[in-house]
């Protein structure tokens, strides 16, 4: 079946309107491609034709490229099939718009992404609304613009502008978009069309300039300042990824374009691009795409038919660290928020800490000043359970005790509607044993939020076998309001996203007391990709947390757990983490953390403490044997995820560890990065471990199932569990 097409309709005042099909995002898949194409033709032949608007079906001129199109390959029924994708892209990239004897305008609602814009960038001029987004976010993907807009697009809006387009994959809204040249005019999505007809028929009777973009120099900077510019471009994206090459082969294809001209730099872009195309990063990047956009669609679930119910008024059980963050994250996306603390000291610290989270994004200009109030406006505090009346979502974040959860949901049955969702933020504690003091179980959820709460992406959805799918499907929509996505996911201690690190904690610190370096296995697991190694991130998270979380762990999966006793050593000596300034790095006034000698002191008692035989060989470990011994126990614990029906799939752990623990994206995520050394791989290094280090790297059954079939991790289990 054909993916889209393109439609042509000529009008009376003669000119052919192209729109192009492909529903959601008006995909340029190969048949769109083909369409487009076949269409062009037709419009430059006919003599009733005198000029052309191309635009997109329903609103949305095209979300670029079709990304599943790149991993197709030549087959036995379309053997050519890449050579006609090339063709085709040369074909529209070098010859049918530019230098067409008939003008094109393109007409943009919606989006116009990637191949979109890169299409409308063909045309000789762009009309748009003001909600249009317009941008080249290819470099999200692991490639670069691939039709042309490494050239086109510094050459419409400058050399500076272009570049932080391309590289922070930053789209411009149509007004923006009209400031910096991109679009020439603006208009309301009704005059969209008649105004870009008028456009191309003024073009043609040369009331307006006949521009071919790529012939443009006037916004190119002069040489020696084009080789300033793009140095410091190459700095900042060496600084914000030293691991991603294709962000310099972008500002390399541009250079090739501005130095020795627009067609060299064409021919640079489509052999780069080809390249980049093949490689492992942009396969990764492009499977986390898909991952991210898989993790709704739950079987049973999203499939029933059921319609979210609207969600009003957010009520949070707790203003500290994770509440307040939390409460940021729902009125900054227009929730009223009920916020309840047990004193006004605690209430007051609460609300200060929100309004600081607004502060901060108005720092960074991810909020207005007026919005900051408008948004403080939706928040009010509370001392008792009054308003919790009006709540439809209660949300409780105290700290990890498990009766003081019990009497809270007890208390929250007592006060809250009967349709109203009782969700809990813990991070490890069994929803059963939550709400164990109610009867009301169908309405419990877990809704767990990660630090902080109002920054990080995701937000893991737990539900129990009594937890009802409409609970569901409303927390879905919750997550969707406050722009997160979301994993839905099975009950157990630590439920996906931190039961699948907790080894990776429990190895950091058995590989200490072995006799590694606190700061060098930080540096290893940052040089890997990670935002912080674990000891940082012990810091940042707080002792008491660790403490808390490490009991939890204890009771439920002992024969896996490694009992090192440096935390709470170190806690005896008041270093609590980076709250208190001192934790495994000392912390200064602007909180940046250095690493502190008096650590030995504290590794060295711990180290008398355990228990442990001494391998020579450890210590000595390269930095690729660290990451494997830390990372190939979390890929086991994911395994039981999956075998236990904790997770649905394996892409669904890719997202949680890429945005709730900072998994890096170019590697795809745990599980895919996992299946590129193999089961088998895998299977025996951590049977070798537990040899001599017992149940923390005991390889699950399901991981030594694939590793002697010889199957993927991703491919689903036969006959796994299910708890959802
Ligand atoms: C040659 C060129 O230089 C190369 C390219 O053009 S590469 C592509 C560049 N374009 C992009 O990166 C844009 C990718 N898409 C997006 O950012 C967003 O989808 C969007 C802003 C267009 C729309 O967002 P939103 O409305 O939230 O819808 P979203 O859920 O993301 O997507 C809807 C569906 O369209 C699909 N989709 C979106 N863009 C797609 C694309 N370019 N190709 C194929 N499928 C696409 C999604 O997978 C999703 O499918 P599903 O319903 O089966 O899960």
């Amino acid at each position: 079946m054909a993916r889209g097409s393109t439609s042509m309709e000529v009008r009376r005042d003669g000119v052919a309107v192209i729109t192009v099909s492909n529903p959601p995002v008006n995909a340029l898949s190969l048949d769109v491609i083909a369409s487009l194409q076949r269409d062009y033709g037709e419009a430059l032949r006919r003599s009733d034709v005198k000029a052309i608007v191309l635009t997109g079906a329903k609103g949305r001129f095209s979300g670029g490229f079709d990304i599943n199109a790149f991993d197709k390959k030549p087959s036995k029924d379309c053997p050519v099939l890449s050579f006609v994708n090339k063709l085709n892209i040369y074909v529209v990239k070098f010859m049918l718009l530019p230098d067409a004897p008939k003008p094109s305008v393109a007409a943009i609602d919606g989006v116009a992404l990637g191949g979109g814009l890169e299409l409308a960038m063909v045309c000789h001029a762009r009309v748009s609304t003001s909600s249009a987004q317009l941008g080249l976010p290819e470099l999200q993907l692991g490639i670069i613009p691939g039709l042309g807009g490494t050239q086109r697009l510094p050459r419409l809006v400058g050399l500076p502008k272009a570049l932080e387009m391309l590289l922070m994959s930053k789209p411009l809204k149509g007004v923006e978009a009209h400031k910096f040249g991109l679009v020439d005019a603006v208009v309301s999505a009704d005059e969209l069309i008649s105004t870009a007809c008028s456009w191309a028929l003024e073009i043609v009777e040369d009331k307006r300039p006949w521009f071919r973009s790529l012939h443009r120099t006037d916004r190119l900077p002069a040489l020696e300042e084009t080789k300033k510019i793009l140095n410091f471009a190459r700095v900042q994206a060496q600084k914000q990824s030293a691991s991603l090459q294709h962000p310099l082969v972008c500002i390399d294809v541009i250079e090739e374009g501005i130095i020795s001209g627009p067609r060299a730099g064409l021919m640079k872009e489509t052999l780069c691009g080809k390249m980049l195309e093949m490689s492992q990063i942009s396969k990764s990047l492009r499977h986390v795409f898909f991952a991210q956009r898989a993790t709704s669609k739950i079987p049973n679930i999203s499939n029933l038919g059921l319609t979210p119910r609207r969600i009003h008024k957010v009520a949070i059980v707790g203003g500290g660290l994770m509440g307040s963050g939390i409460a940021t994250a729902l009125i900054s996306n227009n929730l009223l928020v009920i916020l309840k603390e047990v004193n006004e000291q605690f209430l007051d610290a609460g609300i200060s800490r929100v309004k600081a989270n607004l502060q901060s994004l108005v720092k960074r200009g991810q909020m207005t000043k007026e919005d900051y109030e408008k948004k403080l406006s939706l928040l009010s505090g509370v001392l008792d359970y009054e308003q919790f009346r009006e709540a439809d979502v209660v949300i409780e974040a105290v700290i990890e005790d498990l009766s003081l959860k019990q009497k809270i949901f007890a208390d929250l049955e007592k006060y809250c509607h009967s349709n109203c969702i009782l969700a809990t933020n813990t991070s490890t504690i069994d929803l059963h044993l939550i709400g164990q003091k109610t009867s009301c179980q169908d309405r419990i959820a877990g809704a767990h939020f990660f630090s902080p709460a109002h920054a990080m992406p995701l937000l893991e959805i737990i539900r129990t076998h009594r937890t009802s799918s409409q609970v569901v499907i409303d927390l879905l929509n919750v997550a969707k309001q406050i722009r997160k996505t979301p994993i839905v996911v099975g009950n157990c201690t630590g439920f996906a996203v931190n039961r699948m690190f907790f080894p990776f904690t429990q190895v950091a610190y058995f590989l200490v007391d072995y006799g590694l370096d606190v700061y060098h296995i930080d540096h290893v697991i940052t040089k890997f990709g990670m935002p912080m190694g674990p000891f940082r991130l012990a810091d940042l998270v707080g002792f008491g947390v660790a403490i808390a979380s490490r009991k939890q762990y204890l009771q439920s999966y002992p024969e896996r757990c490694y009992k090192s006793m440096l935390i709470q050593i170190m806690l005896e000596e008041n270093r609590t983490g980076e709250s208190s300034r001192k934790g495994f790095y000392l912390y200064d006034d602007k909180r940046k953390a250095s690493p502190d000698p008096e650590m030995n002191k504290y590794i060295e008692k711990s180290r008398s403490m355990a228990s442990i035989v001494q391998d020579p060989k450890l210590p000595k470990l390269t930095d690729d044997e660290i990451v494997e011994m830390m990372l190939f126990p979390v890929v086991n614990e994911a395994c039981r995820l999956l075998d236990e029906g904790v997770a649905m799939k394996a892409s669904d752990l890719d997202v949680a560890s890429i945005m709730g623990r900072g998994f890096p994206s170019y590697r795809g995520g745990v599980m895919f990065w996992a299946d590129s050394f193999g089961a088998k791989y895998i299977y025996d290094r951590l049977k070798d471990w537990s040899k001599y280090h017992g149940g923390i790297f005991e390889p699950c059954e399901y991981l030594s199932t694939r590793a002697r079939q010889g199957l993927s991790l991703a491919a689903m289990a036969d006959g796994a569990m299910s708890r959802l």
